[in-house]
């Protein structure tokens, strides 16, 4: 397959190494120091393009791909306000795009756990309470991770004692927070691939559910298996419905 790269930093690069491992192709690398060569005309030569730039980037990078009609998956976080324009706009052109807070196999079986401990846990409201954490490296724009927003809201779909998350960067006192509020601690340390926590803390014990990534070649595999899911189709999809594991 033919693959576009928008975005040549820590997971462009593990990316490129990934895909031409698995036979494919590299048309287009696009970077800060060449995003005037984005062009309708340029993409046309990949069969799929994938994402990893910036939060400040991604959006003109997507719209530029769907005007193309050129299949995108889309690794980049801190943009998912804007998820319902970019979903419209791509189903109004008819293309396709995935996205996904984090492409790993190992974070998208968390997700999966964390739904399933969260309604458990719904049922033990008045004893628990819940908490997060997440670790990432000083290089980091974006706060909290993606993938804890994803985590997040989806205790908040069970565990009805939550009605909202709200992010503390960890070195903030945790102080008159609302009970009804998940509360997600944010660290920047050294080079930390990626870690997240979920903690249900009670008067007599403590439950920790935590995922650590050791690198990211999970997330640089998934992401290229998620372009040879997303080739030839057209619609708007989250990485969950790739995995779309059934229990
Ligand atoms: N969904 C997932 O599984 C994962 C998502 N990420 C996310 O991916 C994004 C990138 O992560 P890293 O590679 O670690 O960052 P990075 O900072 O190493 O690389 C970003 C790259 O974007 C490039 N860039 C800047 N302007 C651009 C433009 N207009 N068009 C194309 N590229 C441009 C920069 O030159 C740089 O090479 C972040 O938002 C991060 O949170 C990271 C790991 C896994
Ligand atoms: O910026 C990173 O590095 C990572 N970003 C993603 C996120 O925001 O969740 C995925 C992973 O945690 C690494």
């Amino acid at each position: 397959m033919k693959l576009a790269l928008l975005g040549y930093g820590k997971m462009g690069k593990m990316i490129e190494a990934i895909a031409l491992d698995r036979n494919h192709e590299i048309v287009l690398i696009i970077d800060q120091h060449n995003a005037d060569e984005l062009t309708v005309e340029n993409l046309r030569k990949a069969d799929v393009a994938i994402e990893f730039s910036t939060p400040n980037t991604v959006l003109n990078n997507i719209e530029t791909c769907i005007k193309a009609g050129v299949p995108l998956v889309v690794g980049t976080t801190g943009w998912y306000g804007h998820l319902q324009k970019v979903k419209d706009d791509c189903i109004t052109a008819n293309s396709a795009l995935m996205y996904g807070s984090n492409f790993s196999v190992g974070v998208n079986i968390f997700f999966k756990v964390n739904q399933l401990l969260a309604k458990m846990m719904n049922n033990f409201a008045d004893q628990y309470d819940v908490a997060m954490e997440e670790i990432h490296h000083v290089h980091k724009l974006d706060s909290p991770s993606g993938t804890a927003i994803t985590i997040a809201e989806d205790i908040l779909g069970e565990f009805k004692a939550k009605t909202e998350w709200v992010d503390v960067n960890a070195d903030a006192a945790v102080t008159n927070q609302k009970p009804d509020a998940l509360i997600i601690a944010s660290y920047r340390e050294g080079e930390v691939p990626g870690t997240h926590a979920v903690i249900y803390d009670s008067d007599v014990d403590r439950i920790e559910f935590k995922h650590v990534a050791h690198g990211r070649q999970g997330f640089a595999l998934g992401a290229v298996l998620a372009a040879e899911w997303l080739k030839g189709k057209t619609g708007f999809f989250s990485v969950k419905e790739m995995y779309n594991f059934n229990l």
